[in-house]
């Protein structure tokens, strides 16, 4: 019998953001092409005829699921913790933002993802986001406390 096998799908979106207070460049507005490696552990199906059989889980549901909890409202947008001086002007001319409420490294961003995506019931292993080819931050599903990462959250959020 087949013990736990892990699976990854990894997906790309661009988003602007702004580190306010950051001792250097990261203070000004500009963006990135994140990568996001979404890994899920746990047995393979042993349903024979099955459209999963031999499936984690179909690489298809889990596009699905991030693309739509996730990748949707964040890719093209400016990720916004809600003390960026550019963030009211930007919402004044119908530019689209994703009002997270906390400061958007990719620590907190990967924490982020990794509870969205336990909320939506994957076997989720891992989160790891890319946010340049040289820096990335990861969250284990393990390492997230029931009621979610604790952030320096900022004014409202539009994330849930
Ligand atoms: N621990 C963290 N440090 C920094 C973060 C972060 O989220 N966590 N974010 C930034 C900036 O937003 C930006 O990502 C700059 O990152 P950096 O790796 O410094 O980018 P470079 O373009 O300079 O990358 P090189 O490959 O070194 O050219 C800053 N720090
Ligand atoms: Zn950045």
């Amino acid at each position: 019998m087949l013990g736990d096998v892990s699976v990854c799908k990894i997906f790309t979106f661009d988003s602007a953001h702004q580190l306010v207070g950051h001792k250097g460049k990261c203070s000004n507005l500009h963006g990135h092409t994140y990568k996001l490696e979404v890994v899920l552990k746990g047995k393979p199906s042993t349903e024979a005829g099955h459209s999963d059989e031999g499936f984690v889980v179909d690489f298809s549901d889990i596009k699905a699921i991030v693309q739509q909890s996730l990748v949707d409202r964040l890719d093209h947008a400016f990720l916004a913790m809600g003390n960026e001086p550019v963030l009211e002007a930007l919402q004044n001319s119908g530019s689209k933002v994703a009002l997270l409420g906390f400061r958007t490294t990719a620590e907190n961003m990967s924490a982020y993802m990794a509870y969205q995506l336990k909320q939506a019931s994957l076997p989720l292993y891992s989160v790891k986001l890319w946010e340049t080819p040289t820096s990335w931050a990861e969250v284990m599903a393990a390492d997230i406390p029931e009621d979610g990462p604790a952030y320096r959250l900022h004014g409202g959020c539009d994330c849930e």
